[in-house]
This record gives structure tokens, C-alpha cells and sequence, in this order.
């Protein structure tokens, strides 16, 4: 039987804390689901890019990765008793629930999956809200992400976006 886990994020945008935790998963399955959530955000100080974006991040830094993954995108609900089974009607069946978010890991308990909660990696740094906040600052964003993730949002201008839709009245 092959043993399918289940990753959950919004990744604005995604960062080496996400790699890191996806490299250790892909130890522990045979294959991983990436859930990019609230799929129907983008242009928001607080998730500036769309889920086409954040799919190119995550699937261009995974080239590498040891086992097979799917990136799909979920939309939010308006009702989170019914979130876990909504994110279960979207995806390829899983196993397995890696997720740190208290409301992910409860909703999913709940529901009856299996929840595994990663430790984080250097979350003082490592955190999509540091990231924008370095990024409307202009300081040194870029070491906090791969690469490939750099190369995107100079292609699709994500500093000068997220810097337009920050402007204030
Ligand atoms: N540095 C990190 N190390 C390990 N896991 C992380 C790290 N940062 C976030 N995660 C986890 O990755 C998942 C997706 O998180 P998300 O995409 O919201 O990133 P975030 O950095 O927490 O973003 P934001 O600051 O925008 O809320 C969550 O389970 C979150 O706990
Ligand atoms: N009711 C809902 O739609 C619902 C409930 C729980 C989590 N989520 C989503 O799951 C994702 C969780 O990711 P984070 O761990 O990055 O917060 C977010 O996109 C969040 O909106 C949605």
C-alpha cells in the first residue's frame, strides 16, 4: 500500500521552512499532497500571490524531492466544521496529516485522520509574515526562500505588487 501524506499551507510565499519540513516528510511516505490553501486569496497585504504563483514556487523547489508530490489548490470554506472533509473531496487520498496549525490539527482529529505536528525550522526567521515584512522594507528577503522562489517573483514583480496594494489612503 502506498503511503500518502497530506502538507496544508498558504505559502505567501513559500520558504525554506516549508522545504525543509517537506524533505523530512518525504522520509516518513511514499508520496506527498500539497494542499495550497485559501487557494481563492491573492492581491491581499497578507496573501499577495495567487495560487497559480505559489504552485510554480512549490513545484519548481521540489524538483529534487525524493518521492512523487501533487500540488492542489483548496479554496476556504465558510464553514471549518466542514473544512476537513472538503479538503478531502478535492485531494487523492491520504494517510497521514503533517500540519503545525492548532486549527488544522483539530479539525482533522476530529474528523478521524491521523495528525503529525513537524518541528519548525528557525521560525524566528522563517515565517511568510517576516518575509513580507522584509520584502515592503527592502531587506534581505531572499535568503529566507529557494532560489527558484526569487527567480518568481522578480518574474511576476511580487515586491512591486505587494507594495502597491500596502499603500494606504
Ligand atoms: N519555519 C517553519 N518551519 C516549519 N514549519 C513551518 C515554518 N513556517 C511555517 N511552517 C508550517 O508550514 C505550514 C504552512 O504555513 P504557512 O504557509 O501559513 O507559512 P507561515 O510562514 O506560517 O505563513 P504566515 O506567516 O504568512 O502565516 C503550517 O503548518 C506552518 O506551521
Ligand atoms: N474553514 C476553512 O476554510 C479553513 C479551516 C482551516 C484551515 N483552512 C486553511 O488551511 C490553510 C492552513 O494553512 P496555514 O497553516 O498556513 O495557516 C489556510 O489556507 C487556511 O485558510 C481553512
Amino acid at each position: 500500500m502506498v503511503k500518502r501524506g497530506f502538507y496544508i499551507g498558504r505559502f505567501q510565499p513559500y520558504h525554506n521552512g516549508h522545504q525543509s519540513v517537506l524533505e523530512a516528510i518525504s522520509d516518513e511516505v511514499d508520496e506527498i499532497i500539497i494542499g495550497v490553501g485559501s487557494a481563492q486569496m491573492s492581491h491581499f497585504v497578507n496573501n499577495p500571490f495567487t495560487a497559480g504563483e505559489r504552485i510554480m514556487m512549490i513545484t519548481r523547489s521540489l524538483d529534487k524531492l525524493k518521492c512523487p508530490f501533487y500540488v492542489i489548490p483548496i479554496e476556504d470554506v465558510q464553514r471549518n466544521a466542514l473544512w476537513a472533509a472538503h479538503v478531502k473531496s478535492m485531494s487523492p487520498p491520504f494517510d497521514v496529516v503533517f500540519s503545525s496549525n492548532p486549527l488544522v490539527v483539530e479539525l482533522f482529529r476530529e474528523e478521524g485522520t491521523l495528525v503529525v505536528s513537524p518541528e519548525m525550522y528557525e521560525r524566528g526567521t522563517h515565517s511568510g509574515t517576516e518575509i513580507r515584512r522584509r520584502m515592503l522594507m527592502d531587506e534581505n528577503w531572499q535568503e529566507l526562500v529557494p532560489s527558484v522562489v526569487v527567480d518568481i517573483i522578480e518574474e511576476i514583480g511580487g515586491v512591486r505588487r505587494l507594495s502597491q496594494i500596502s499603500k494606504k489612503d
